[in-house]
């Protein structure tokens, strides 16, 4: 089994727990309030530009153009194509994606994005991919259920954000997975148990940012 797959069988229960969250179901179903998808789009669009930052560390740790273009052409998709699920739950909410963009991080976005920065800035590449890669695949993996499970014609109102995630094979996933691989070959069993951590954490935090959506978290005080 390579590193990768032994990462996503051990985080398996998490995954589990992400396919079954009230607003993953929200998705399926066409039930999601206004207030849970405006609450979901502006705390998310903080992190994709915390993303698109982090892919930047990334770039100054790389040692050579191939890893560099990897990581430009994911900040470009960020960039170009992310914002079409993201318009798709603003429609749905009616209101405007300029509105929603440069609030302040909820707990669970902020706790998230420390995460993955932490990573970054106290790591080397590879601490940095094992943070960043349940992002794409664990949205890899429920796009491709909702697909399945529901299979959406054009009026389901989420049709569009399940059709982005689940029908574009596993791409960026991969192209992070066979990197991530190619350097734990050469890594102690103490530096991979670490990167398992990250990337456990980052799960855990994909499910918390889903559970901060759906509750309409905020700061209590
Ligand atoms: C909390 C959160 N997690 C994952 C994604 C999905 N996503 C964000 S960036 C990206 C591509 C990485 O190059 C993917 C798949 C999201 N939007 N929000």
């Amino acid at each position: 089994m390579s590193f990768t797959e032994e990462l996503r069988r051990g985080a398996d229960p998490i995954y589990q727990a992400i396919f079954k969250h009230p607003f993953v179901r929200g998705i399926a179903e066409g039930t999601l309030d206004k207030e849970q998808l405006i609450h979901y789009v502006k705390q998310d669009f903080e992190y994709l530009n915390a993303y698109m930052r982090i892919y930047g560390i990334a770039i100054s740790k790389c040692e050579n153009r191939e890893h560099i273009q990897m990581f430009n052409e994911q900040i470009a998709f960020i960039l170009n194509s992310e914002i079409h699920p993201h318009q798709n739950f603003c429609d749905r909410a009616g209101v405007t994606y300029e509105e929603l963009q440069g609030y302040p991080l909820a707990p669970s976005a902020h706790h998230y994005i420390q995460h993955m920065l932490t990573s970054a800035y106290e790591g080397t590449l590879e601490d940095i991919l094992a943070a960043l890669l349940p992002c794409p695949w664990t949205y890899a993996e429920i796009g491709e259920r909702l697909l399945e499970e529901v299979k959406p014609g054009p009026d389901h109102p989420f049709y569009e954000w399940m059709q982005f995630y689940g029908s574009r094979g596993a791409g960026v996933t991969d192209k992070m997975r066979v990197l991530l691989d190619e350097w734990a070959g050469s890594l102690s069993e103490s530096r991979k148990l670490k990167l398992k951590e990250q990337y456990d954490s980052s799960c855990r935090l994909e499910y918390m940012f889903w559970d901060m959506a759906y509750k309409l978290e905020e700061w209590p005080v």
